[in-house]
């Protein structure tokens, strides 16, 4: 087993560039905003991508244990509202942090007290925007993937914004909290230097992230309002995740119990199977991508690497200790990846560390994953080792998820009995841990610290990427 000092760094996400297949044609730019769109600023602007996968996650419910008492009359306390609106207006205090969270305390978190958390008779008290997802949950069945995308091209600009403190950085620049100063809510905005996305090959994986985001739109997802560009950055307005990563929350507690691993999984199962119906294969996933709302649920973010892919696709990408075999041997694949990924991450909330992880270097977790020898540490229980074993297994034609059954027969094994997935949907469950955070003050507690740069955005001047992100 790792030494747990070892593990406490964050897992980098690798990529051999852009050498996908040809995606079948993107879905069209959106022909209509959604109904919550606020189109007083649609300006003719930039446009800014951004790159890479990170961990933000945001949530919209109330929960019997939500301490958050600032509801607006009509919305729900939380976002979902679009940056731009004019609105009723909370505080605009600076968001800021107080207490930074140090990733190397290892107190454990209220994680343990966890009332049964997949029960549903604990329950609900839909906020607007819960019952807001739970239409959407119940559309978007009948619908298919039909859905709408959002209009997120150079929809606002710099000016629309203060920005505040960072909240995370990636391979290409960072991720800030900002301020509206339109309805003084809080966002992130993730920024990324052209330049560096370029040298990195990432443009395509860049204009996919953008394009797979706008296209989007489901509980445990990230929401992205809006896009633009100046001539050095790209700008990606997407919702703040005021909980912090799952990644902190999973090294603070060294290991989840089996029934907090549960509702988290449960969770991203219904991410993956709406993200798969919409023919977008994810890539990426691991705790650092999953961010915890206020309420405690979870949003993936990080569509860095999300592709739209109908059939297989080939490019070597995502974090070495969640790759699947068929994509170390480079050979051409598909959705089945997820699965793959989805027993690793199961793997590392139940155990605290991935099950092929060997002293940090790639090549060596690469070999051990070829070799696909696990093993299950007694204290897990048998359903997981059997889930797992049926998710991380090299065979395409038995692996979970890609089967006959798809989505189904993960949502019917055994060790996830207890989970009522319609009301999961619904964030009709509560979450086995509340994030203490101050609802709706751009509060930044729950993220580290970073050292802010004193590079100005916005910068004029010749922009040699200009033909590189239109999109954006
Ligand atoms: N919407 C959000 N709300 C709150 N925090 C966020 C949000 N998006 C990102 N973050 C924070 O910023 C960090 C970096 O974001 P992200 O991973 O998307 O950037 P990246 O450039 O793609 O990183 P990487 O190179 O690791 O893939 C995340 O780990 C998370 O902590």
């Amino acid at each position: 087993m790792p030494t747990f000092g070892a593990l406490l760094k964050k897992k980098k996400t690798h990529s051999t560039g852009s050498k996908d297949t040809p995606a079948s044609p993107t879905v069209a730019e959106a022909s209509s905003t959604l109904p919550s769109e606020n189109p007083e600023l649609n300006r003719p602007a930039g446009r800014e991508s951004s790159d890479k996968a990170g961990s933000a996650v945001n949530a919209n419910t109330n929960t019997s244990n939500n301490n958050n008492s600032h509801s607006i009359k009509g919305t729900s306390p939380d976002t979902q509202m679009n940056p731009a609106a004019s609105t009723n207006q909370q505080s605009a205090q600076g968001a800021n942090s107080s207490s930074h969270h140090n990733s190397h305390h290892h107190h454990l978190p209220h994680i343990g007290s966890i009332k049964s958390i997949i029960n549903p008779t604990h329950g609900h008290h839909g906020t607007t925007q819960g019952n807001a997802d739970a239409n959407y949950a119940q559309t978007s069945q009948v619908q298919g993937s039909k859905s709408q995308a959002r209009q997120t091209k150079g929809k606002y600009s710099l000016e629309d914004f203060s920005l505040q403190r960072t909240l995370g950085t990636g391979s290409f620049g960072r991720v800030h909290l900002v301020q509206s100063r339109h309805n003084h809510r809080f966002y992130a905005i993730k920024v990324l230097k052209k330049a560096q996305v370029v040298k990195m090959k990432q443009v395509e994986h860049t204009n996919d992230e953008r394009r797979m985001l706008q296209r989007v739109k489901h509980p445990f997802l990230i929401t992205l309002w809006g896009t633009f560009q100046d001539s050095k950055n790209l700008y990606m307005v997407m919702d703040f995740v005021e909980g912090g990563e799952l990644f902190s929350l999973l090294r603070k507690s060294q290991r989840f119990p089996n029934p907090v691993a549960k509702f988290y999984a449960a969770e991203v199962t219904l991410a993956l199977e709406y993200l798969h119906s919409q023919h977008i294969i994810y890539r990426d996933l691991k705790p650092e991508n999953l961010l915890l709302d206020r309420h405690g649920h979870l949003k993936i973010t990080d569509f860095g690497f999300a592709k739209e892919v109908p059939d297989i696709t080939w490019t070597l990408c995502g974090t070495p200790d969640y790759l699947a075999p068929e994509v170390v041997s480079s050979k051409g694949y598909n959705k089945s990846v997820d699965w793959w990924s989805l027993g690793i991450l199961i793997f590392e909330m139940l155990c605290g560390f991935t099950p092929f992880w060997d002293s940090g270097s790639p090549v060596k977790i690469y070999e051990n994953i070829l070799r696909g020898k696990i093993k299950f540490p007694p204290y897990m229980h048998p359903d997981a080792v059997d889930l797992l074993s049926q998710l991380i297994t090299p065979d395409l034609t038995k692996r979970l998820g890609n089967l006959h059954g798809g989505p189904e027969d993960v949502k019917t094994h055994p060790w996830f009995a207890e989970v009522t997935w319609d009301r999961l949907l619904r964030k009709d469950i509560d979450a086995p841990y509340v994030p203490p955070v101050r609802a709706g003050q751009g509060d930044a507690s729950q993220f580290d610290k970073y050292p802010e740069e004193s590079e100005a955005y916005g910068a004029q001047g010749e922009d040699p990427y200009y033909n590189l992100f239109t999109e954006f």
